[in-house]
């Protein structure tokens, strides 16, 4: 759970963006308030003068109308102010929960699933976001009520003091609703977003749930939280059920006693019956101080809400420093006793490797054994807890962002891409990093071309300008647009994780030529499961467990029958690989046949 600082932090700044609308709202809410308060006073007045056949009687109506008319333009205004406030609140909440998303390292962001982290940017963002008004109206609601018994005692103490003897009660059961609905609320969204989060992790594996045909166990795995919702949503109603029926017995129980007191007084000449109008009807608004448990349920709501969003909007960002690359550097990557360790697990330790500038490393090694946190290292997704990782001598913890970002370029077996680059084209061109000026159609095209992607790109209905939520692409096409995206910049590091896992062999092939000879030179660290990406590297990083057993050139590897090993069908990499390896600079093909199959990961 978020720290209660946390939530405040968040719902203040909310409060502070949206104060160019609750102001207004707050002005409305105020003379909205004054004219409901000024209506029975004006109205009482206007029968007391038309009983009496006065002249003034016609403009005490007419002011009486006049005031009902701006009280209903009032409440109008006041409903749209609610909601643009809402609308700008959520929009601020959520866009600070993404942020914070975005800019932590990949790994603080993991232990929140992609389900649970939808839930609190949707349903729990929107909750939150309702807090502002919510504040309004809680503190503007008591207006009418507070003014409607001040009014009561100017008109007629009696009448006030037996008002008052109702309000303890009225007391007791708004604190009794505020403490049993915060609890019942927050457990209730909890479950709300295990629920959530299950769906969508259920939707993202909907294919291995057909066919290990376990939809049914999957349904009831997402659906077993809605125990608790409903326990708690029936709590939550039960709550807010007890306070309206007790209110409904109070509060007209009041209105009474006031209206039976003050006809006793116009019996006994004491109060005119414009005044006992009047008195009725602040005995009705005075009684409205229980329409306060409304704002204050979406208060404790938001709360509650809020505190679940802040966790994501207060995860650590990623610091960045003011450093930048030597202008000659050639892209020389040294990592210098590395270690990562996560929930107490050793991810990485004591990892020293240094990979020429230009030349190409492949990391091997069989599943779970810390490649994938390796290339998140050096690409800095991540930092490393203990050693350094150094880019042309310069601690890459140390550059800029955008420095980062222009220097190395990754690629990964799920590429995914904005929705802010929204055709084919200006999705590959995103890949130049921060934007020095637009990149070249023709630059866009030779990158497509590297990666094995210019021919499906141009079959497309619109070609590079073909919407990419209109382009129906398999796993292996999107793999080469998230391939063609990394080549397309200037990096003098290129890390690719796992990017070619969804390619035929032939396109694999292609692209490892590709790489070879026809991008720009600069530092390549390639995860790699096939035999021949291991052996068109110049040095291969064998990890086990986390540390690197050997790292040396694939053909003095390749010696080691461990090593081969981890290319073997049998090892959880997957791979065929007994034979020996291909030539280094083969591109044409020859050893075709033994690297083949990709691992089934
Ligand atoms: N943030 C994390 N917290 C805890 N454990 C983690 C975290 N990230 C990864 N791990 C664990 O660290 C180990 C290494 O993971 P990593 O993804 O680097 O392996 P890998 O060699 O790339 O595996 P594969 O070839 O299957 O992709 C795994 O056991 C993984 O479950």
């Amino acid at each position: 759970m978020a720290s209660p600082t946390g939530s405040g932090r968040l719902l203040r700044g909310a409060a502070r963006h949206t104060a160019v609308l609750t102001v207004p709202l707050l002005l409305c809410q105020i003379a909205g308030a004054a004219g409901t308060l000024a209506v029975p006073a004006v109205a009482g007045r206007a029968l007391d003068l038309l009983l009496r056949g006065h002249p003034d009687a016609g403009t005490w109506l007419l002011l009486a109308a006049a005031l009902i008319a701006a009280e209903v333009l009032l409440e109008t205004a006041a409903v749209l102010l609610t909601q643009l406030t809402g609308a700008r609140a959520t929009a601020w909440i959520r866009l600070r929960a993404l942020t914070g998303v975005l800019r932590t390292g990949v790994d603080r962001a993991a232990p929140h699933s992609s389900g649970d982290t939808a839930a609190r940017l949707c349903v729990n963002a929107t909750d939150g976001g309702a807090a502002p008004a919510a504040l309004v109206q809680m503190a503007t609601c008591a207006i009418a009520p507070v003014g409607a018994l001040v009014a009561l005692v100017l008109v007629d103490p009696w009448t006030a003091a037996v008002f008052a003897l109702g309000l303890p009660l009225l007391v007791l059961l708004l604190r009794a609703f505020a403490q049993d609905s915060s609890d019942a609320v927050g457990r209730y969204q909890q479950a709300q977003g295990t629920v959530a989060a299950r769906l969508t992790e259920a939707m993202g594996g909907a294919q291995t749930i057909a066919a290990a045909a376990t939809a049914h166990r999957e349904q009831e795995r997402i659906l077993a939280p809605l125990t608790d919702m409903t326990r708690h949503g029936t709590r939550m109603w039960l709550v807010h059920g007890r306070a309206v029926a007790r209110s409904a017995v109070l509060l007209p129980l009041l209105t009474t006693a006031v209206v039976a007191v003050a006809g006793t007084r116009l019996a006994a000449g004491q109060v005119s019956v414009g005044e006992l109008l009047a008195l009725s009807r602040y005995a009705a608004l005075a009684a409205g101080i229980g329409g306060i448990a409304a704002p204050l349920g979406a208060l404790i709501r938001a709360r509650r809400a809020a505190a679940r969003t802040a966790e994501l909007a207060d995860l650590p960002p990623m610091p960045h420093g003011t450093a930048v690359l030597p202008a000659a550097g050639r892209g020389d990557l040294e990592l210098r006793g590395v270690g990562v360790v996560r929930d107490g697990l050793t991810l990485l330790a004591d990892v020293t490797v240094t990979v020429r500038g230009g030349t190409t490393a492949a990391v091997v090694g069989h599943s779970g054994s810390g490649k994938s946190t390796l290339a998140a290292v050096a690409g800095r997704l991540m930092d490393c807890d203990t050693g350094r990782v150094l880019l042309d001598g310069v601690d890459v913890a140390d550059l800029t962002r955008a420095e980062l970002r222009r220097a190395t370029a990754q690629a990964f077996a799920r590429p995914v891409f904005e929705e802010a680059f929204p055709t084919v084209g200006s999705a590959i061109a995103a890949g130049a990093g921060p934007p020095a000026g637009p990149v070249p159609p023709g630059a866009v095209r030779a990158a497509a071309r590297a990666a094995s992607a210019d021919t499906f790109v141009r079959l497309l209905p619109r070609g590079y300008d073909t919407p990419l939520g209109e382009a129906p692409l398999s796993g292996g096409e999107y793999q080469r647009l998230g391939l063609a995206r990394a080549f397309v910049g200037t990096p003098r590091l290129m890390v690719l994780d796992d990017a070619t896992s969804s390619l035929d062999t032939v396109t694999a092939r292609q692209v490892e030529h590709a790489l070879a000879t026809s991008l720009r030179p600069c530092t390549k660290l390639i995860v790699a499961h096939r035999v021949s990406t291991a052996a068109r590297a110049d040095l291969v990083v064998w990890l086990e467990a986390g540390r690197v057993r050997r790292c040396a050139p694939h053909g003095v590897l390749w010696q080691d029958p461990g090593y081969r090993a981890v290319f073997s069908a049998g090892s959880p990499s997957g791979q065929a690989g007994t034979a020996p390896p291909p030539p280094r600079d083969s591109g044409s093909g020859r050893g075709a046949g033994r690297d083949g199959r990709r691992a089934d990961r």
